[in-house]
């Protein structure tokens, strides 16, 4: 089964725009009511059906981490109001547009089955879960400070009435006032306390509509809606090894979290922090992060930037580069957070430098 679905995957991947448009027609046409669940504009939520289609089939043959993500996106998608239903409806119009999009030739009977049992799967999963959960669907946030770092790049704290369970290291969904129905995915810099309060570090994207509202228009006392905890880069409790973290932009939002849960914690576990700007300018949060380390013994902080750094101390070239120069880092567990092509470039860089792939932990994270 895995073999027939990433073979057929690949096969339609590079038609990718007409594979969503046809998915997203036929399940309008099948179930007009789900079209109220999504933005008024579906351009940037096309690419999303794709993405999360793509994490699934690359990790089909990691059962354990696939059943973690898919159950963590069951319990996501009751924000969505989305009923048991919808998940028949959704497969429906799965199915129907790979098989159009295929073309007769490559979409036999032995893939269509190979779909439709991958599909159920990941369904029942999903529905599992959701109906399992009996914690909120969405958690209420108010946003108690909005501070602009630069022109680009905000920091907002909201606080929540109930606690949000996530642990540090996680993301969850955001949806803000300015921008109904369009949910982003955010880390909380901070660790998970009795304040209830998450910390956001904002840059906006290119074409970004939620980022550029976020930085530009949130306001203090504005009411974001919150999802329910995602992602698998957090710290292994069972675990003493020593830590690596790779983080790129404001992708060190997930790193800091960490690190906080390591002092409160009163940790003894050496930390190695690379911390990667495009320039110096982009290091915002780097004398906070080397006053912890004076704090900390066990914390060391390498600031990393694309152009010249050294008048500030920083190593020169891309963050993933620079800390696979250091070696394979084998006996680490290691982090890694920031763009997806961020990522992706470090844990080659790693996997070449001979790291285990096993070391290295990091999700799929996507702002847009
Ligand atoms: N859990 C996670 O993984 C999180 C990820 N993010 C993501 O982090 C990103 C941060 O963006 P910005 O702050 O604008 O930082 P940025 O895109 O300017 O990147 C800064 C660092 O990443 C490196 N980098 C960027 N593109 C690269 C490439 N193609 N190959 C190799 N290295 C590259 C740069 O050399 C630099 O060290 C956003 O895409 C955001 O969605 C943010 C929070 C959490």
């Amino acid at each position: 089964m895995v073999s027939l679905i990433r073979s057929s995957f690949a096969a339609v991947a590079p038609r990718s725009e007409e594979l969503t448009q046809l998915f997203y027609g036929w399940l309008f046409r099948i179930a007009p009511e789900t079209r109220e669940l999504f933005p008024v504009t579906m351009e940037l939520q096309r690419t999303r059906l794709l993405r999360a289609l793509v994490h699934v089939v690359q990790m089909v043959d990691r059962p354990d981490e696939l059943s973690v993500f898919l159950r963590q996106l069951g319990r996501d998608h009751r924000k969505f109001g989305v009923v048991g239903e919808h998940y028949d409806k959704v497969g429906e119009a799965l199915l129907g547009a790979l098989r159009e999009t295929a073309g007769p030739a490559l979409w036999t009977h032995e893939v269509e089955e190979a779909w439709t049992g991958a599909y159920g799967i990941v369904a029942q999963a999903m529905r599992e879960a959701a109906d399992a959960e009996r914690g909120p669907a969405v958690w209420m946030a108010r946003v108690m400070e909005h501070r602009r770092i630069s022109q680009d790049l905000a920091v907002v704290r909201v606080q929540t009435s109930q606690p949000v369970p996530y642990l540090a290291g996680q993301y969850v969904s955001v949806e803000t006032p300015q921008r109904p129905r369009m949910w982003r995915s955010m880390s909380p810099a901070n660790a998970p306390g009795p304040d209830c309060v998450l910390e956001f570090h904002v840059r906006t994207v290119p074409g970004g509509w939620v980022s550029r509202a976020i930085v530009s228009h949130a306001r203090v006392g504005d009411v974001w809606r919150i999802g329910p905890p995602m992602g698998q880069m957090t710290l292994d409790p069972r675990s003493r090894s020593d830590l690596l973290m790779v983080a790129g932009g404001t992708g060190l939002a997930p790193a800091r979290a960490i690190i906080e849960q390591l002092i409160i914690d009163g940790t003894d576990r050496k930390v190695a922090l690379f911390v990667g700007g495009r320039s110096w300018a982009d290091l915002y949060d780097i004398e906070a992060l080397r006053r912890s380390a004076q704090e900390n013994p066990w914390l060391s902080v390498v600031p990393v930037v694309e152009d010249d750094g050294r008048p500030h101390g920083a190593e020169t070239g891309t963050v993933g580069e620079v800390v696979a120069r250091y070696g394979a880092w084998a006996d680490r567990e290691i982090t890694v957070s920031g763009s997806p092509p961020m990522v992706r470039a470090t844990v080659n860089a790693l996997l070449d430098a001979g790291t285990p792939f096993l070391n290295i932990h990091y999700d799929p994270y996507h702002t847009d």
